[in-house]
């Protein structure tokens, strides 16, 4: 597979505590990888050096083989490099199509007015957005009235909306019931196989890690202690170690 995006040597200092120390990975295309590592680790600081909301203090960033170290936001988000964060963002008052549509909007930069003529614009693209994610059913629904979890899918389509080839996942089951949380990382797990994009994920729930995730990275106090699939993280000893407190984290954690 072909790489996709390469940290080299990432290092973040906050007034001289080193928060990241010299992290090196890669993600490869159509590869769907995770993040984790106690809290306070250095995840949040990784995607941000990644996205270009943090500048690292030395280190590069590659994305298909070209730097992009320090560049802007929203330079990194043209480039093909999506997020979607903890707390979702959605317009309550709209419909879940019109979020969509205004995404798509956004992504074709189209000028428009707010008559009715802007919400024919990208219907189509979007209610097939809303079929990648399951929530084509609900798509004339206003915003407000949709259950955590079915916002959560649509936030996934609104990022898909700007066809990313890199979608960076902030907890995407953070705050959903169990077995939610194992119903939405299938979701993305399938949007990764039929889309052949690449999303790397951060998430405190090993058990959906290790059913969904194709390898798995461990951040602990900066440094990166495991890069592999799940059997080779499971029974790293230095994964074991950091994780000890709460050994039933693995517990039932699974294969990929
Ligand atoms: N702006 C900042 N200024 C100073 N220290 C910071 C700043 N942001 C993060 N840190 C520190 O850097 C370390 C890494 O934080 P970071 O948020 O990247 O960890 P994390 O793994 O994402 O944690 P969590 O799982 O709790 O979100 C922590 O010790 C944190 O207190």
């Amino acid at each position: 597979m072909t790489e996709i995006l390469r940290a080299d040597t990432l290092r973040k200092s906050y007034d001289g505590f080193l928060a990241v120390d010299g992290v090196s990975f890669s993600v490869r295309e159509g590869e769907l990888k995770a993040l984790i590592g106690p809290n306070g680790a250095g995840k949040s600081t990784c995607f941000n050096m990644l996205t270009g909301q943090l500048k690292p203090s030395s280190g590069e960033v590659f994305l298909r083989g070209a730097r992009i170290t320090g560049k802007r936001p929203r330079e990194i988000w043209r480039l093909g490099v999506g997020r979607t964060f903890q707390i979702t963002g959605t317009y309550a008052s709209m419909s879940v199509a019109e979020n969509v549509q205004m995404a798509l909007i956004s992504h074709h930069r189209r000028l428009f007015g707010f008559g009715a003529r802007a919400w024919k614009l990208y219907r189509a693209e979007a209610l097939d957005l809303l079929r990648s994610v399951a929530l084509d059913d609900q798509a004339d629904r206003p915003c407000s009235v949709l259950a955590y979890g079915d916002l959560k899918r649509l936030e996934l389509a609104i990022a898909l909306s700007h066809r990313p080839r890199l979608l960076l996942m902030d907890e995407p089951t953070a705050g959903m019931a169990p077995s939610a949380r194992i119903d939405m990382m299938q979701l993305v797990a399938d949007v990764v196989r039929d889309q052949g994009l690449s999303v790397l994920f951060t998430e405190h729930d090993m058990d959906v890690v290790f059913a969904h995730a194709h390898h798995i990275m461990v951040l602990n106090r900066g440094k990166l202690i495991a890069d592999g699939n799940a059997e080779a993280v499971r029974n790293d000893p230095r994964v074991q170690e950091v994780y000890l407190g709460g050994g039933t984290l693995f517990k039932e954690a699974r294969d990929a």
